[in-house]
């Protein structure tokens, strides 16, 4: 993208998953693109020299056509800008594109949920757009998050709190099953590097089976279930357990502290 291009909170974890392989494909120009931190240093992009890096963010402001927004919900009062004639991007658990809009006086806002898996172009980024948002800047927005995986604009804005807990949260939550069966491997003596190949080559082999098989997961649950041998009896031990319950209730924890953000944003004395 020929566009210059500023992402404030650019030295953190999101964006630089987000960005690497935006830069890698040549998706975006080294030498148009900004990143601020506040000591003004980052690291992670030693192999794109022409990046500029700055702790000044009005600075990057009037040196962008573009402005992404990455920093945590909770930094979000100490930045005050102008972004006035700006796209605004924000990558941001909770924070309301009309929040932002105000703040940042352009009405022109995306509101994205990407996660960290886009580091390794496995990405899922549902973004919605306000009214103003033009095609061009829908244009910009799908070639950015597709650089690191799938991407799709959504029509509620309200559903990307539910995204926030659903995918924003990557691996941790697959990584939280993975983890119980490495402890339980090793519970049961199996030596802890054995244990962790075995469960980290599981979690690729059913990955891969779950995304690109032809089966969607309920099939595969079923199939397994139906064919009433070992795996049966585990799987309803786990579902008599309460794991699908359990499943539910961590998401709308998550979805939950993701409203909380806009809530606590909005509040007069927040
Ligand atoms: N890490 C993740 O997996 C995901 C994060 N997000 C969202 O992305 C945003 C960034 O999260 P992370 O990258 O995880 O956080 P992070 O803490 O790794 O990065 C945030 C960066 O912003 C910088 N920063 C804070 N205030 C600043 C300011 N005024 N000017 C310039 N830089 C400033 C911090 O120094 C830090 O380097 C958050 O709003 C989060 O909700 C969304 C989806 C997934
Ligand atoms: O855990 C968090 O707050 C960040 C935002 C969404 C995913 N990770």
């Amino acid at each position: 993208m020929s566009l210059r291009i500023g992402v404030i909170g650019g030295g953190g974890w999101l964006a630089g998953a987000l960005l690497r392989p935006a830069l890698a494909k040549g998706i975006i120009d080294p030498a148009a693109l900004i990143l601020s931190s506040r000591k003004g240093a980052v690291s992670g992009f030693e192999a794109w020299p022409a990046i500029a890096v700055t702790s000044d963010n009005q600075t990057l402001a009037d040196g962008s056509d573009v402005v992404i927004l990455s920093v945590r919900p909770g930094d979000l009062d100490q930045l005050t800008l102008d972004l006035r004639g700006k796209l605004i991007i924000s990558v941001m658990a909770g924070i309301p594109a009309a929040d932002l809009a105000t703040r940042y006086s352009s009405d022109r806002v995306i509101r994205s949920m990407p996660n960290a898996c886009a580091e390794w172009q496995q990405g899922f980024t549902p973004w919605f757009a306000t009214e103003a948002v033009t095609g061009s800047d829908r244009d910009i927005a799908t070639r950015f998050f597709a650089a690191s995986g799938k991407t799709i604009e959504i029509p509620r804005e309200e559903d990307l709190d539910y995204f926030t807990a659903l995918t924003g949260s990557g691996a941790s939550m697959p990584a939280l099953m993975a983890d119980a069966m490495i402890g339980d491997a090793i519970a049961r003596g199996i030596a802890p590097e054995i244990a962790e190949m075995a469960v980290r080559q599981l979690m690729l082999g059913a990955g891969t089976t779950i995304a690109l098989g032809a089966a969607k997961p309920g099939a595969i649950v079923r199939e397994f279930y139906d064919y009433g041998g070992t795996t049966a009896a585990g799987l309803k031990a786990m579902m008599d357990g309460g794991l699908p319950q359990a499943v539910v209730d961590g998401l709308k924890a998550a979805t939950d502290r993701a409203r909380a953000y806009a809530i606590r944003q909005s509040a007069p004395d927040a």
